[in-house]
């Protein structure tokens, strides 16, 4: 059996060697010619999986190790009998880290205060999710917008897109969709930005796309400025727009779910579902062989300190998103001509959740630090 697998897929030879041969490819490059007589494609977002490149091929199952899907033609895949299986929730972690992180900068760098705003999330799915509870935990006001999911999640604080505009912190985790009742394309358009209150910060790590970039430029014009802007996804990946570059507080290549557990589990899922449609009683590799335990164990919290500092110390010792945004300008300043934003992708710098990482002693942040996301005793 012929397996193709995208080069940038974690533990993929250890994983589906036992299954078959495992070659692995440039999923963003990858052709027809190469995919015509494997049996199973294993890819992650760069690579779209369409009728164009699969027609007359002899594969029969597609995995894809990511939570989003938007690079595939789902329905040409069903329409011809390919068996699909994606990732769903793998990285969600990692993304809600990503958020606080930038979270977290914001204070570092400009004293953003950001636990007593008024906070929307856009999205209620697994990321979305996980990032309501996040600041649900820590006490925040916070407010969600998914027309998808509202009926029937009576949990959480749902409200209207309006209500999320007026918001002081607004988090975006929406899926790219051009069709349906809610497309997001553009749904942050010229007419929503305008509706921002001054000073609002935005973190976008769903999709490019999701927000007008133009039209975001216009308003961080008409706001002078006065807008925090933390970006991790971009229009037209992997060129991407450096007037916008240019004025964000954060700019990284698409990695807030590049943490070293989300990559893994993204692999892990796949070959679980992959298993069971070869209809393998049991994998081969166990999940605690396939996903790493982290490395950095513990804190120490140390003195008094307003509850956004203790937050970031613990945040950026394990995380710090910084780094990321200053590795993307360096690469882009010493060449811009060369595929810059896959570069740092494919050599991206590990990094563990923060859930790997134990913190004693905390006593009244304690709830705090739980909350957010690190394990505490
Ligand atoms: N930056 C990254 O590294 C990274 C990592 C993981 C996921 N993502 C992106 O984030 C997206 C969300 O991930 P997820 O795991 O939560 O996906 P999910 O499918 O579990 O949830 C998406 C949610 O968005 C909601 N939604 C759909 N249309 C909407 C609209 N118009 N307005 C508001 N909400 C809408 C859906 O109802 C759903 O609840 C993914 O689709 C993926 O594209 C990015
Ligand atoms: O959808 C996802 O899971 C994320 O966007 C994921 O991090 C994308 O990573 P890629 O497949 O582009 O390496």
């Amino acid at each position: 059996m012929k397996i193709i697998a995208d080069e940038n897929m974690p533990n993929a030879r250890a994983l589906f060697s036992h299954l078959g041969d495992v070659e692995l490819v440039n999923g963003r490059t990858l052709t027809h010619e190469q995919v015509k007589d494997a049996d199973i494609l294993l890819v992650r977002s760069v690579t779209k999986v369409t009728q164009d490149l699969l027609h007359g091929s002899s594969v029969r199952f597609v995995g894809s190790a990511t939570i989003g899907v938007d690079h595939i033609d789902l329905d040409y895949l069903a329409k011809v009998g390919i068996a699909f299986s994606s990732a769903p929730g793998c990285n969600a972690d990692a993304v809600a880290d990503y958020v606080f992180s930038g979270l977290s900068h914001l204070y570092m760098t400009k004293k953003f205060r950001w636990l007593n705003k008024k906070i929307g999330v856009i999205g209620y799915g697994n990321v979305g999710k996980a990032v309501y509870q996040r600041f649900a935990g820590m006490g925040c006001n916070v407010c969600v917008y998914d027309p998808l999911k509202e009926e029937g999640s009576g949990a959480a604080n749902f409200v209207a897109l309006e209500e999320i505009l007026t918001c002081e912190v607004i988090s975006l985790h929406a899926p790219l969709t051009t069709s349906g009742d809610y497309p997001t394309k553009g749904m942050l358009g010229a007419k929503e930005l305008s509706q921002l209150v001054p000073g609002v910060a935005i973190i976008s790590a769903g999709r490019g796309g999701v927000i007008d970039e133009d039209a975001l430029i216009e308003r961080h014009k008409a706001l002078h400025g006065d807008i925090h802007l933390v970006l991790d996804v971009w229009d037209g990946e992997p060129l991407i727009n450096q007037a916008l570059v240019s004025i964000v507080d954060i700019a990284t290549p698409h990695i807030a779910g590049y943490s070293k557990q989300g990559r893994e589990k993204g692999s892990w899922m796949v070959y679980l579902a992959l298993c069971e449609y070869l209809k393998q009683d049991f994998p081969a590799v166990s999940q605690r062989d396939a996903i790493s335990a982290g490395w950095f164990s513990s804190l120490d919290v140390g003195a008094q300190l307003p509850q956004e500092e203790i937050l970031a110390r613990c945040i950026q010792a394990i995380y710090d998103v910084a780094r990321d945004d200053v590795r993307l300008r360096y690469k882009y300043r010493e060449n811009r001509e060369h595929n810059v934003f896959d570069w740092l992708r494919k050599h991206y710098v590990e990094r563990d959740e923060f859930h790997t990482c134990l913190i004693e002693g905390a006593d009244d942040a304690s709830r705090l630090l739980g909350a957010v996301g690190f394990s505490v005793k």
